[in-house]
């Protein structure tokens, strides 16, 4: 998706004709210079130390800059806004020549001003960003280095109102003025996350070729960039129309090799291959990742395959890639806004984490459970979903459309109950963000170590900071009572409302509401326990909230140090310095403040005053969890449990199933559409196309913990969980699992 820079430095250096087209630089009347409004504020522009933009004699200007012009005087853009990091900070300077094409490979270009900052690359009046940079190349005793990069381009000779911007690759070669700029340009993209290529020179190599060239003869790179990451790609040929492997040969491996990594692809050969590979795959051949290629079903069964071997912690800390090849790719799009597959391979190479919450299907007669990352369903969905399969290969990603029609033209009603244990709006605002304590609490915050700083402590009216910021408005402040025991790890969340959810606004605090739950609440979660784990998980899953890509790069990890972080976080799921909503007060506390917590797990029962033994409709014995349990009874027409918005690339940008289900806010989202005619589930699907089904009288939505459904006898006895579909055999049941996944890259939409 082209950012801001695409339209402040449109990729000029390009186009052939460069040098007749000004950069859409923003003038001082905020128009660009071909006159047309920008759509960038200036002050984007800026350094943060301040830069002077100075236009040259040879470009267009916007009517005030030409009379300034010709009144002898330069056109000056000063920016002000100090705090405007769009560039980041600068790196390194130089002059760089941009040698010939190869018509003219002996002129070697004039020479310019070059700049290497935190965020882009920039000569001349060219810009590049360095997330669409790959790596960088130079030859061992060379002036010449080449970048590599896949910036969005629109196609030349397609109008700009229609053409559509992609990735494509481009080869940008520049001359140093020596072979010891030129290390220094490498180094500087090596320290900016880029991947240096290295290569010996030329000559040298075809000196040695008479001679015995050994190994060691050839120099070794003087740039020390990260190491290549090795990683198991696992390409399920019959996704999406069987284009899965054109998808991966033609435009992601290319930008995978580009970046070093060191792929062992496998093509699997028949359904629930890819789950066999990811559950006998010996995971230090792959340290630094499963990438999948395909739709959201291959998805599936790595995460099942994952989570079913012995040492699931182990398998937690694998990250999984994704690289969209198949009809749907719900996932990738709803939770980092990618659709084409040279960005997934790009948010891959750049290997930022995004934690992602994992539900758990669990069999109630067989106790055999199913994972799932995007959404289970039951009723009409699951029924299109098996009458899909006949026609994947006669339709591809039209075949939900076709098998929907079908099923609608003899629309079926399905039996069953279904019971939730509904998330309640917050009262104690025991959730991420500051944590307040109160004023008389007079022992040192970081005395004995208690607190490995992560956020804000407010004692009183002082805000000490610690660390890295973690409030969020949509969460409000966590109250730490004086009388809570932090030291012991017992903790009383209080029933009044936070001072920083009381400050906000009706809409925001109500969204708030809708997202959590009380701390109490927390302690009451259902949790399966995963096969060949021996107690609930000892590590709190992780709670993000999209506060991983929006607020800090908490999770953002080279490759180096990725491997490092999963061999210390261990289980964290993706950051111990999160947030937890799933595992009752202490381990929420734990992750919102990075309080170390060590109270037995019973001790924390004990407190909440709850003891879960899963028997009956429910599930859960506690009388005081029983009560909070809602049922309904069918007939419906569908039930679907979301863990995210499930967005669809088939359809409209404003479709979402779950409109305010978050990947990583520790619940799930229902939705329950009753049993009603043809018009009615028409206009369920219509409505969804921009949001607004939950508003009809027919469908309901609820934020939950828990569900157990029970289907009907003589119902359809289909599930689909990720696309997939699975028999019922009698109830299931549906909560999160303690742990989050990992998914390798990060949201383009931050
Ligand atoms: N070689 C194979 N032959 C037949 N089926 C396969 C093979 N490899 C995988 N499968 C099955 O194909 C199913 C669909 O795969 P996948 O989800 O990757 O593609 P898709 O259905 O086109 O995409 P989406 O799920 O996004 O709609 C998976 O459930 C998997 O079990």
């Amino acid at each position: 998706m082209p950012g801001p820079w695409e339209k402040v430095n449109p990729f000029r250096a390009l186009t052939r004709n460069n040098h007749k087209r000004p950069p859409t630089v923003p003038s001082r009347n905020g128009h660009s210079a071909d006159g047309k409004p920008c759509h960038i504020s200036p002050s984007a522009l800026s350094f943060k130390n301040r830069w002077n933009i100075k236009f040259s004699k040879n470009v267009k200007r916007s009517a005030p800059a030409e009379k300034e012009v010709q009144n002898g005087k330069d056109h000056k853009i000063d920016f002000r806004e100090e705090d405007f990091d769009l560039l980041g900070d600068l790196v390194m300077t130089g002059m760089l020549a941009r040698p010939g094409t190869t018509l003219q490979a002996n002129f070697p270009g004039v020479e310019v001003n070059a700049k290497l900052t935190s965020k882009a690359f920039i000569w001349a009046l060219h810009c590049l960003r360095l997330d669409d940079v790959v790596a960088v190349s130079y030859s061992d005793g060379s002036r010449r280095f080449t970048v590599h990069s896949y910036a969005f381009q629109k196609t030349r000779w397609v109008p700009s109102t229609f053409g559509k911007a992609r990735r494509r690759r481009t080869d940008l070669h520049f001359l140093a003025p020596n072979a010891e700029e030129v290390l220094r340009w490498a180094t500087a993209f090596a320290e900016q996350g880029c991947f240096v290529n290295f290569s010996p020179h030329p000559l040298s190599s075809s000196k040695k070729k008479g001679s015995v060239a050994s190994a060691e003869s050839s120099p070794a790179p003087a740039v020390k960039c990260k190491p290549r990451p090795l990683v198991l790609v696992i390409l399920n040929p019959r996704s999406g129309r069987g284009r899965a492997r054109k998808v991966f040969y033609g435009k992601a491996e290319p930008v995978l090799k580009l970046a070093g990594f060191k792929m062992t692809v496998v093509e699997t050969t028949h359904a629930r291959h890819a789950q066999e590979l990811a559950a006998t795959v010996d995971l230090s051949t792959c340290p630094d990742g499963i990438i999948c290629v395909g739709g959201d079903g291959i998805i599936n069964e790595v995460l099942n395959g994952l989570l079913n071997r012995e040492n699931t912690q182990e398998a937690f800390a694998v990250p999984i890639g994704i690289i969209p090849a198949g009809s749907d790719n719900s996932l990738i799009w709803t939770v980092m806004g990618i659709k084409d597959p040279i960005s997934a391979a790009l948010t891959i190479v750049k290997g930022s984490m995004v934690a992602t919450d994992v539900f758990a299907l669990e069999w109630t007669k067989t106790g055999a459970q199913h994972m799932g990352l995007t959404i289970a369903y039951y009723g009409f969905m699951s029924d299109v979903l098996e009458l899909s399969a006949k026609y994947q290969r006669r339709f591809g990603p039209l075949r939900y459309f076709v098998a929907g029609a079908l099923r609608l033209f003899c629309l079926k009603q399905y039996e069953g109950d279904i019971h939730y244990l509904p998330v309640e709006p917050p009262e104690s605002g025991l959730h991420n963000g500051k944590v307040q304590v109160e004023p008389h609490l007079d022992t040192p915050i970081s005395n004995g170590g208690l607190f490995s700083m992560n956020g804000e402590i407010e004692v009183g009216s002082r805000t000490i900071s610690v660390g890295m910021p973690i409030s969020d408005p949509l969460y409000g402040t966590a109250r730490l009572p004086v009388d809570s025991d932090v030291y012991s790890g017992t903790l009383h969340p209080l029933n009044e409302p936070s001072e920083y959810v009381r400050g906000l606004d009706g809409k925001t605090k109500k969204q708030a509401s809708g997202r959590v739950s009380t701390g109490t609440e927390e302690a009451l979660a259902v949790h399966h326990s995963l096969p060949g784990a021996t107690s609930p998980s000892p590590r709190p899953r992780t709670r993000s909230k999209s506060r991983i890509d929006r607020s800090w790069s908490g999770l953002s990890i080279d490759n180096d140090s990725g491997r490092h972080s999963r061999a210390s976080s261990g289980l964290s799921g993706g950051g111990g310095d999160d947030f937890s909503v799933s595992n009752g007060i202490g381990e929420s506390m734990e992750n919102a403040i990075g309080i170390r917590w060590s109270p037995p797990e019973a001790d924390l029962e004990t407190k909440a005053g709850i003891k879960m033994e899963v028997i009956g409709d429910t599930g859960v014995k506690d009388q005081a969890l029983q009560e909070k349990w809602v049922e309904k009874k069918g007939p419906f027409l569908g039930i679907m449990i979301c863990n995210h918005q499930c967005k669809t690339v088939q359809c409209l940008k404003s479709q979402t199933l779950a409109p305010v289900a978050e990947h990583d806010d520790g619940t799930l989202d229902l939705i329950i559409v009753r049993a009603v005619g043809r018009m009615q589930l028409l206009r369920f699907f219509v409505s969804m196309q921009f949001g607004r089904h939950i508003k009809l009288p027919y469908v309901e939505y609820k934020k939950v913990r828990s569900v157990v459904l029970k289907p009907g006898s003589n119902s359809h006895q289909g599930c689909g969980v990720d696309g997939e579909l699975l028999m019922l055999d009698g109830p299931i049941s549906a909560s999160l699992l303690p742990q989050q996944c990992r998914l390798i890259g990060r949201s383009v939409r931050h």
